[in-house]
């Protein structure tokens, strides 16, 4: 969850009992152990009292729902800004209240952070490719992306006719996932309103092991468009039925090929070994039944796993029917998508990931605020136990795993956080990219894009870097682990911790007069 988002989630600013907006925060009324917590991230507390942030909305690009940043100046009745650079992003007064508008409404606007924004925009979206969003409720850049999509021309509404048909040049697609019902309910909201749902399917599933790949049926449905343009407009999906289009989906032969394993297919890992706690990587895998086990795994292994150059083996341990296919019932789709055979070959992983990670969403100031109202003592059962901190460094790690085996070969992962904390970001990301060994290599980000002053990264904690390759790791009496090398394998390490540093992008209150966000652009190489 970030601050400046949809209102109901983010409420932007303070409230106090009265309902007034409170402008200032004393950094004595933050609880102690959210302040070790902050020193031990290297998290300045000094964040926590910009709380005037301004708040950013996006104009929906889509040609029926526009409206201009004049006429929302007229609605909201305060200045609205254009971002220069970051198309159809403004911005607006801190207290600005978009509920209340006939923008907000129609779906003319959606609440979201530029850094957010940001994020999107480094995965470089195209048109007609297929993204795929590891954690995506509430959905502000599930519907950004799916905007994307919808308005290249390749996913177009067509209600010049006065009715609901869309044409049927439906090629770019986003697969939302996530674990919370609630959430992906707000999510099917927001895309109803914003008039995106065409594009997009959403899954309640576990993104650490999801692995329904990218629709495929449509492209069957676009060579036919291509063969005969003429017949398109003949063949326009009516959105209740969408009769025509189904059978065009039921007369296809490859409709039915068979494909065998059920779309909620989770990767199970033989073996495993016994290493220093910072090497294990935890992974699920659902046994006979319904039960979950988690299985510890090696880098090696995992990676052997990957590449398939390893004895280990996926196994996918869905139930597997024969005649008709078992699919991962989607939470929210189209028909088109809904009725997509889901087939399981690499030839159908995503060009796109975004692993918007679950976090301790410390860079939200106003979801830390919000505690001072709730209770901390939700936010230390919720964050800040030291067991709720390790699976949640587990979970970070392993939703960019399963990013990054859903992602084609050369494709892009944007991994991102709301948090400030090295260990839920450049730690990460060190220990992927260490790793991976070349499997997957950080892209460039602009810094200091669109007049934004972005702060200073992290250097990642050397023991998790030296882990990760494998390089000899001691414990010493605490239980942390140390390393110490030869000089060149400290030059390397040097090294390395430079280029993650250098690689990825941080947002915070302090630097950039935005929400604390923090991202990292990888490509996958095989
Ligand atoms: C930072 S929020 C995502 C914000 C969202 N991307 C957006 O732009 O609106 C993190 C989300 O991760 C989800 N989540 C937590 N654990 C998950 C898991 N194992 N698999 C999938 N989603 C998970 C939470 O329910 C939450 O909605």
């Amino acid at each position: 969850m970030e601050s400046n988002e949809e209102d109901n989630y983010n409420p932007g600013v303070q409230q106090q009992s009265d309902g007034t907006p409170s402008r200032t925060f004393s950094l004595d009324n933050l609880p102690a152990e959210f302040v070790a917590f902050l020193a031990k991230n290297e998290i300045d507390p000094a964040i926590y009292t910009v709380t005037d942030l301004p708040r950013y909305v996006r104009l929906n690009p889509d040609p029926h729902l526009t409206i201009t940043p004049e006429e929302l100046e007229k609605q909201l009745g305060t200045k609205v800004e254009p971002v220069p650079g970051l198309e159809a992003f403004c911005r607006l007064d801190g207290q600005a209240k978009l509920r209340n508008t006939q923008a907000y409404k129609d779906g003319r606007i959606f609440g979201m952070d530029l850094s957010s924004g940001i994020a999107v925009y480094a995965l470089d979206i195209q048109p007609g490719e297929h993204v795929l969003d590891i954690c995506c409720a509430p959905g502000a850049k599930l519907c950004m992306i799916a905007g994307l999509l919808t308005n290249s021309g390749h996913v177009r509404s067509d209600r010049s006719g006065g009715g609901n048909q869309l044409q049927m040049d439906i090629t770019g697609t986003v697969t939302g996932v996530d674990i919370s019902p609630h959430r992906l309910s707000t999510c099917r909201s927001l895309l109803k309103r914003h008039r995106l749902q065409q594009c997009a399917r959403l899954f309640q599933a576990d993104g650490t092991t999801f692995s329904v790949m990218r629709p495929s049926a449509i492209d069957t449905i676009r060579a036919r468009i291509m063969a005969n343009p003429a017949g398109v407009r003949k063949t326009a999906f009516d959105r209740q039925a969408g009769s025509q289009g189904k059978r065009a989906l039921e007369d296809d032969d490859d409709y039915n090929d068979g494909y065998g394993h059920r779309g909620n297919s989770q990767l199970a890992v033989d073996g495993g070994e016994d290493l220093t706690a910072r090497q294990q990587f935890h992974i699920n895998s659902l046994e006979s039944g319904s039960t979950l086990k988690r299985h510890r795994a090696t880098w090696d292994t995992l990676l052997g796993l990957l590449t398939g150059s390893s004895g280990a083996s996926v196994l996918f341990t869905g139930t597997e029917t024969k005649g008709s296919q078992e699919k991962l019932v989607p939470f929210f789709a189209p028909k088109i998508l809904r009725n997509d055979p889901q087939r399981h070959t690499e030839a159908y992983k995503y060009d796109k990931v975004i692993v918007d990670a679950e976090c301790t969403h410390d860079g939200s100031i106003a979801h830390i605020l919000k505690y001072e109202a709730w209770g901390w003592d939700s936010f230390h059962k919720n964050f800040m136990s030291q067991d709720r901190l390790d699976s949640l460094s587990d979970l970070q790690r392993g939703l960019l795993m399963n990013g990054f085996r859903m992602t084609k070969a050369g494709g892009i992962i944007v991994y991102s956080t709301c948090s400030l904390s090295r260990a839920q970001n450049e730690d990460i990301v060190a220990w992927f990219i260490a790793g991976m060994r070349g499997r997957a290599v950080l892209e460039p980000l602009p810094k200091h894009a669109l007049g934004i002053q972005t702060a200073t990264c992290k250097r990642p904690c050397r023991s998790i870097v030296a882990g990760a390759l494998g390089l000899p790791t001691t414990m010493d009496a605490s239980g942390q682990v140390r390393w110490q090398g030869t000089p060149q394998q400290e030059a390397d390490m040097e090294q390395f911790q430079d280029h993650i540093q250098e690689m990825c992008l941080r947002y915070d209150p302090l630097a950039s007069n935005t929400s604390g966000f923090f991202l990292a652009r990888i490509r996958k190489i095989v």
